[in-house]
């Protein structure tokens, strides 16, 4: 058997090196599980950067087993490159749309990922997103430097609240619901959602309302994106949408960046239409630095750091290596993608 792994030990090692209480763990996940359970032979890109096209290519030939990351695309090329030995993909993330699940089922290849581990980690941030971007914490922490601060004048850096505020969640899935959880405590007034269909279980927990996508735009104060990205959801925040959200209202997405039409948003941004947006997710990533949105004042935008703590990366990591692990010895995997 023979598995690649498309992404490199070192700099998570490294990362865990600093904190030893992840240490042990996180050589479990990399480098002593996979070889200490399992006979196989193990290709793995080693560098800090995502793995190149041409090394996947090269590196998933004859394969069995492929432990990827978000970053790495896996299409019809991949998989035509790794040949028919290839039977387990195991992400190393919660979303899958950098796969191909069409050609991947096709060849009946099963697939891992790692949802949940993940959920609290990116609810934590997608709630310090919202608090930078409503409170201006960026904007404020720039004229402390730049000697803007003359002063304690009594509108300057004001912002919103989510004191009595509504909240509109697209996707109440496990992530949408952590948020709201983490939200309510803040003084929430009442938490919309919308999504496929409504999801009562979880809604009671927050007494959410299910609601129209444009009722959900036109009601919300905070308007915070938890969804899949899907042909559904692509481009689901354009024109109309920003048209149709209060003036005072403030867009935050933790999902994918295509959820969202940027240069829609640019303009909704620059000529009022919204007051705000705080985005750890853009089309491309990374964002070039000269982008229009980050000449913005009020577009806070984070490097796709969601489920970034120490914590959720080794779980992560052991979860993927585990899911790959059982995948190959044709077991259950702990976390399968259904298809
Ligand atoms: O975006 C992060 C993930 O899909 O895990």
């Amino acid at each position: 058997m023979a598995i690649f792994v498309a992404l490199g030990s070192g700099s998570v090692v490294a990362l865990l090196k600093r904190d030893q209480l992840f240490s042990c763990k996180y050589r479990v996940a990399f480098i002593t599980v996979i070889p200490s359970r399992f006979s196989c032979t193990i290709g793995q890109w080693d560098s800090d950067e995502p793995v190149t096209r041409q090394e996947l290519l090269k590196g998933i030939a004859g394969a069995h087993g492929l432990y990827c990351m978000l970053t790495d695309k896996i299409d019809e090329e991949i998989l035509q490159a790794a040949g028919p030995n290839l039977k387990i993909i195991s992400t190393l993330s919660v979303g899958f749309d950098h796969l191909s699940l069409d050609e991947i089922k096709k060849r009946g290849i099963r697939v891992g990922y790692t949802p949940d581990v993940l959920t609290a980690a990116t609810a934590e941030l997608t709630v310090a997103l919202l608090l930078a971007t409503s409170r201006r914490l960026m904007e404020a922490v720039e004229e402390v430097k730049n000697g803007g601060w003359s002063a304690w004048k009594p509108l300057w850096l004001c912002g919103f609240g989510l004191q009595e505020s509504t909240v509109g969640i697209v996707g109440l899935g496990r992530i949408g619901l952590a948020i709201a959880e983490r939200l309510k405590p803040f003084g929430v007034k009442r938490f919309l959602y919308t999504g496929r269909q409504p999801r009562p279980e979880p809604a009671a927990k927050v007494q959410a309302e299910y609601v129209p996508l444009n009722t959900l735009a036109s009601q919300s104060d905070f308007i915070i994106l938890s969804c899949s990205f899907t042909p559904d959801t692509q481009g689901m925040c354009n024109k109309d949408f920003f048209a149709k959200m209060k003036k005072t209202a403030i867009l935050i997405n933790s999902s994918r960046g295509a959820v969202v039409n940027q240069e829609d948003l640019y303009q909704a941004l620059t000529t009022g239409q919204i007051a705000a947006a705080g985005m750890d997710v853009t089309v491309p990533e990374p964002l070039p630095t000269n982008h229009p949105l980050l000449s913005l004042k009020n577009c806070v935008v984070l490097p796709h750091i969601g489920s970034a703590t120490y914590a959720t990366r080794n779980a992560m990591s052991v979860l993927a290596a585990n899911n790959l692990l059982a995948g190959l010895k044709g077991e259950p995997m702990p976390s399968e993608l259904k298809m």
